[in-house]
C-alpha cells in the first residue's frame, strides 16, 4: 500500500531533493540556530506528549483495578496521579502547537522575504512574462504556496515522527498486555503471541483502506471545488475591474449568463462532494463506533478466563485505539501528501523560472553605468523573443537638455527601445552607456497609480528629497489639476476615479516634482487635447531645462517640442533627423 501511495502521490527521491532545495535556505540562514533550537524543543515536546500518553495508558490499569477491588485509597491516589499527568499533558499540548506555529510563521516570513527580494530584483516580476512557459500567478506562489509549503512540511514531518513513536510505544505495550491466544485448529492448537497487536494492525489497515477507497474521489472533487470557486470569483472581479466598459456595452445579461455558468459548476461539484461525503460518513461513523467495543470483544476471552483484571482490559482497549490511530495517520495523510507534492512542484517551477530570467538578463545589451554626462547607444540591435530583428545597429548620443522624439508605425519597436534603455528587454545586443548616479523617470501611456492617498499617488515611487505641500500644489496647478488640491489626503482607487487625461497629467506632476535628469515618455499625452499637450511640454521645457527628454509618439504636433527625431521602420532600419 505504501508503494501504491508513493506512486499515486509521485513522491520519490527527486521530490525529496526538490523539497530540500526549497527548505535548506532557511535552515542554513542567519536564523538557523534559532530554527534548529525551536525544532529541538518541538521534537522534545512531541516525544514528551507520547510519553504522557503511555503513562496515562498505564494509569488506566491502576485506576480500574482500584475500582474493581473497591480500594478507596488507591482510587484517590490514582485521581491525584491523573491530575498531575493531565496538567502536564495540557501544558505540553498547548506549547507543542504554539511553538510549531511559531516556527512555521518565522520560516514563512523568511521565505516570503527571500522570494519577494528575488521577484523584485532586476525587474524579474516583469521579465517573467517574457519567457516561454512562464509562471502563472506568481502572486499565488508567494502568498499561498509558501504558506502551504511551511505548513505541510512541518505538519507532515512532525506528524510522522509522532505517529511512528506512538506506534512503536503502543505496539510494545499491546504486545505485553496481549499474552498469547491459543486456537484449536483441526487436531492441534495454534498459539499466537501478541495477538492483539495483529488484530489492531488488521483492523486499522482494513478500515483505513476501505475509508481510502470510499473517500479517494473526494481529493479530486475538493481540488476541483477550489478551482471552480476561484473561476467564479475571478469572473466577478473582472466585472468590477471592467465595470465601465461593460456598462457602455450593456453586457449585463451576457455577464449574468457567464456568472451562472461558472456558479453552476460550483453547485454540480458540491452535490458530488455531498454524496461522496455521505457515503464516507456512513462508513467512518460505523467504524468509529465499532472501534469502541471491538478491542473489548477481542480481549474479553482473557478477562473472563481471569488472566487479566478490569484495569488490564481497559488498558488493552486504550492501547489498541492508539495503535489504530497511529496507523491511520499514514493513510489519512495521503491527500495532504499529494497537495504537498503539488505545492513543491509549483514552487520549484517558480524558482527555476526566476533563475532562467536572471540568466536571460545577462544576455541582453551591455549596459554600463559610467561617470559621463551622456546616454549613448553604440551598435544597438533589438530583437523580438522569436529572434526577428526590430532595430539594427543604432548609434545615438544624448546629453542634458537634449530632446528626442521616437516615431514610426505601430509595432515598429518604439516602446521596446525604451524598454531596452531601461534594461527591461533582454533580447538586445550592443553597448549602452548610462550616466552614473543620475535619475530617470518613465511616463507610460497609462500611468501606474498605487493604492493610497492622492499625495502618495503624486509622489510615487518616492521623492529624492522631502516635498512640501506647497510644491505639490504648485505642480498641480501648472498641470491643470488644481481641482484636486483639497483631496491630497483622500484614499481612493484613483485609477478608477480619474479620467485617462487626468492620469496623464498626474504623471507630469510627478515629473515636475522629481525633476529627473532623464525623462522617458511613451505616448504620455495621447489622451490629452492638443492645447493641454502644448502647455505640458512647455512646462517641461521651462522647468526641467537640464532634463534630457526621450518621447515616443505618433502625433505631428510633438515635432515642435523636440530637437531630434528618430524614425523606426520595424524591420531594422532607422533614420535620424534634426528638427
Ligand atoms: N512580451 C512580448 N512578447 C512578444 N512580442 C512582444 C512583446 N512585447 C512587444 N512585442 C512585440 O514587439 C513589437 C514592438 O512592440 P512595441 O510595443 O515596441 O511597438 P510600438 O512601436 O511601441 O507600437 P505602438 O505604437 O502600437 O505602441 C510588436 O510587434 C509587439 O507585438
Amino acid at each position: 500500500m505504501v508503494k501504491g501511495m508513493v506512486l499515486l502521490t509521485g513522491i520519490n527521491l527527486g521530490f525529496v531533493k526538490d523539497c530540500w532545495q526549497l527548505a535548506r535556505g532557511y535552515w542554513s540562514s542567519e536564523e538557523k540556530w534559532r530554527a534548529w533550537g525551536l525544532t529541538a524543543v518541538i521534537v522534545t515536546l512531541n516525544l514528551a506528549y507520547v510519553y504522557i500518553l503511555v503513562l496515562l495508558n498505564t494509569w488506566n490499569n491502576r485506576f480500574y483495578n482500584a475500582l474493581q477491588n473497591l480500594d478507596i485509597e488507591e482510587f484517590f491516589s490514582a485521581q491525584l496521579e491523573f491530575c498531575v499527568l493531565a496538567g502536564i499533558y495540557i501544558i505540553v499540548a498547548v506549547y507543542q502547537l504554539y511553538l510549531q506555529q511559531m516556527l512555521e510563521i518565522k520560516w514563512r516570513r523568511w521565505m516570503t522575504q527571500q522570494y519577494l527580494d528575488s521577484w523584485l530584483a532586476k525587474q524579474t516580476y516583469y521579465r517573467l512574462q517574457l519567457i516561454e512557459n512562464s509562471t502563472d500567478n506568481p502572486d499565488q506562489r508567494i502568498s499561498e504556496d509558501l504558506r502551504l509549503f511551511t505548513n505541510y512540511t512541518l505538519r507532515l514531518s512532525l506528524g510522522l515522527l509522532k505517529a511512528v513513536v506512538t506506534l512503536v510505544s503502543f505496539i510494545a505495550i499491546l504486545w505485553q498486555l496481549s499474552g498469547t491466544l491459543t486456537i484449536p485448529v483441526g487436531g492441534t492448537e495454534v498459539t499466537i503471541s501478541g495477538y492483539m497487536v495483529w488484530v489492531a494492525i488488521l483492523y486499522a489497515v482494513v478500515g483505513t483502506w476501505l475509508a481510502h477507497k470510499i473517500g479517494k474521489p473526494l481529493t479530486k472533487l475538493n481540488f476541483d471545488q477550489q478551482r471552480f470557486e476561484a473561476d467564479f470569483r475571478f469572473s466577478l472581479v473582472r466585472l468590477r475591474e471592467n465595470s465601465e466598459s461593460i456598462a457602455f456595452y450593456g453586457g449585463e445579461s451576457r455577464e449574468g449568463q457567464s456568472f451562472m455558468g461558472r456558479f453552476g459548476s460550483v453547485l454540480d461539484n458540491f452535490w458530488q462532494i455531498m454524496k461522496r461525503q455521505k457515503q464516507l460518513t456512513w462508513f467512518t461513523s460505523g467504524y468509529a463506533q465499532i472501534a469502541i467495543i471491538f478491542p473489548f470483544l477481542v480481549a474479553a476471552p482473557r478477562y473472563f478466563a481471569k488472566e487479566i483484571q478490569l484495569g488490564g482490559l481497559i488498558q488493552t482497549a486504550a492501547a489498541f485505539g492508539k495503535v489504530q490511530d497511529a496507523l491511520s495517520f499514514f493513510v489519512e495523510s495521503y491527500p495532504l501528501l499529494a497537495e504537498w507534492k503539488s505545492v513543491v512542484d509549483r514552487l520549484t517551477g517558480f524558482v527555476g523560472n526566476m533563475e532562467k530570467v536572471n540568466a536571460l538578463s545577462d544576455n541582453g545589451a551591455d549596459i554600463h553605468h559610467v561617470p559621463t554626462p551622456a546616454l549613448t547607444m553604440s551598435g544597438l540591435s533589438i530583437y523580438l523573443p522569436d529572434g526577428r530583428l526590430l532595430l539594427s545597429k543604432l548609434n545615438l548620443s544624448l546629453t542634458a537638455g537634449d530632446s528626442l522624439l521616437v516615431a514610426g508605425p505601430s509595432g515598429s519597436g518604439k516602446s521596446t527601445l525604451l524598454r531596452t534603455l531601461s534594461g527591461l528587454w533582454p533580447y538586445a545586443q550592443g553597448d549602452i552607456t548610462v550616466p552614473e548616479g543620475q535619475s530617470s523617470l518613465f511616463l507610460p501611456q497609462k500611468a501606474y497609480l498605487p493604492l493610497g492617498t492622492l499625495r502618495e499617488v503624486l509622489l510615487y515611487p518616492g521623492p529624492r528629497q522631502p516635498v512640501s505641500d506647497e510644491d505639490i500644489y504648485t505642480a498641480m496647478s501648472l498641470c491643470k489639476l488644481e481641482g484636486l488640491k483639497d483631496q491630497l489626503n483622500r484614499v481612493e482607487e484613483w485609477s478608477h476615479v480619474l479620467s485617462l487625461g487626468e492620469q496623464q497629467r498626474i504623471a507630469f506632476v510627478r515629473a515636475l516634482i522629481h525633476k529627473p535628469e532623464w525623462l522617458f515618455m511613451d505616448e504620455a499625452t495621447s489622451a490629452l487635447d492638443e492645447p493641454t499637450e502644448r502647455v505640458l511640454y512647455k512646462l517641461l521645457c521651462e522647468h526641467l531645462q537640464n532634463t534630457a527628454m526621450i518621447s515616443v509618439g505618433h502625433r505631428g504636433t510633438l515635432n515642435s517640442y523636440h530637437k531630434k527625431k528618430l524614425t523606426l521602420d520595424g524591420a531594422g532600419c532607422w533614420s535620424m533627423l534634426t528638427l
